[in-house]
């Protein structure tokens, strides 16, 4: 069970903000507060969607839950385990995966991918049972011999969530995990994401493709201007739209930019 309750988290503004341009109801005093108030909870066996515009506050969010921020209020746990009072425990159950791949060049797929599962304490046949059952899902096993430099965008990606998810974890976190793949590619990630769900392991990703949501997510949050302003089930979502997701979701952000931008007159 993931559960986050009202999680802020504000960064020093390098540069004041030019007076000319439209205020941003972030700004603050020479802080940006990007994450401003957002809560979600995700059950076992159920996807969450999170949604919003570019800039909206969701790879911060998503860095937060995955521990690699620190909030500046709100709570977040994982399992039952606090995200800020037990970060290292609450960081072994997730797998996270950033926009950011982190693979090491030289190391071909399979060392990538072996590498961080020995930086887990995985055994090597444990190890070895896993990244077959990994490269079988994710349709590694052509590549994995390569070098992740010499890999193309979508090949870089599978082997970036096997890393992230070697360990077996008991939560995913993947920020935008389909994005810049072709259909074929991105299919087996969706298809990865499905599994994951089969087998009642929360996983929470940020898209901005909403037949992904239709496809496969039980609850949305959408996050405009660092808030949550929905958070409930893609039914109830695809309601606010009179049926129809895209609408709901260009309904949900018009209202609440018109409610921002009231508070920042
Ligand atoms: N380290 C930082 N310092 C200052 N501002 C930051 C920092 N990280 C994020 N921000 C700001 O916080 C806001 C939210 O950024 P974030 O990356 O979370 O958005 P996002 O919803 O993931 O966007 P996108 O869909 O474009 O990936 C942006 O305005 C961004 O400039």
């Amino acid at each position: 069970m993931i559960e986050v309750k009202n999680l802020s988290k504000r960064f020093p503004q390098a540069n004041k903000p030019d007076k000319s341009a439209r205020r941003d109801v972030r700004e603050s005093e020479g802080w940006f507060n990007a994450v401003r108030n957002v809560s979600f909870h995700c059950a076992p066996g159920e996807v969450l969607g999170l949604l919003g515009p570019n800039g909206a506050g969701k790879t911060t969010t998503l860095r937060l839950l995955a521990t690699a921020l620190t909030p500046d209020s709100g709570t977040a746990s994982i399992n039952g385990i606090d995200i800020i009072d037990q970060p290292m425990l609450a960081r072994r159950q997730i797998g996270f995966l950033s926009g950011t791949t982190g693979l090491y060049g030289r190391l071909t797929a399979r060392e990538n991918v072996e590498y961080f599962g020995r930086l887990h304490g995985m055994a090597a046949p444990q190890l070895k049972r896993r990244c077959d059952e990994l490269f079988d899902q994710l349709q590694i096993h052509d590549f994995s011999h390569k070098r992740t430099d010499e890999l193309s965008t979508g090949m870089k990606q599978k082997c970036s969530i096997a890393r992230a998810v070697v360990h077996e974890p008991r939560v995913i976190i993947l920020d935008e995990p389909t994005t810049g793949l072709d259909v074929m590619a991105a299919k087996v990630l969706l298809d990865f994401m499905a599994s994951s769900k089969r087998a009642g392991i929360p996983l929470i990703f940020s898209t901005h493709h909403l037949h992904e949501v239709e496809k496969l997510c039980d609850r949305v949050c959408v996050i405009n201007g660092g808030a949550s302003v929905f958070d409930g089930t893609t039914a109830a979502f695809r309601q606010q739209g009179g049926g129809d997701i895209f609408d709901a979701f260009v309904d949900v952000i018009n209202r609440t930019n018109q409610s921002n931008e009231r508070s920042a007159a």
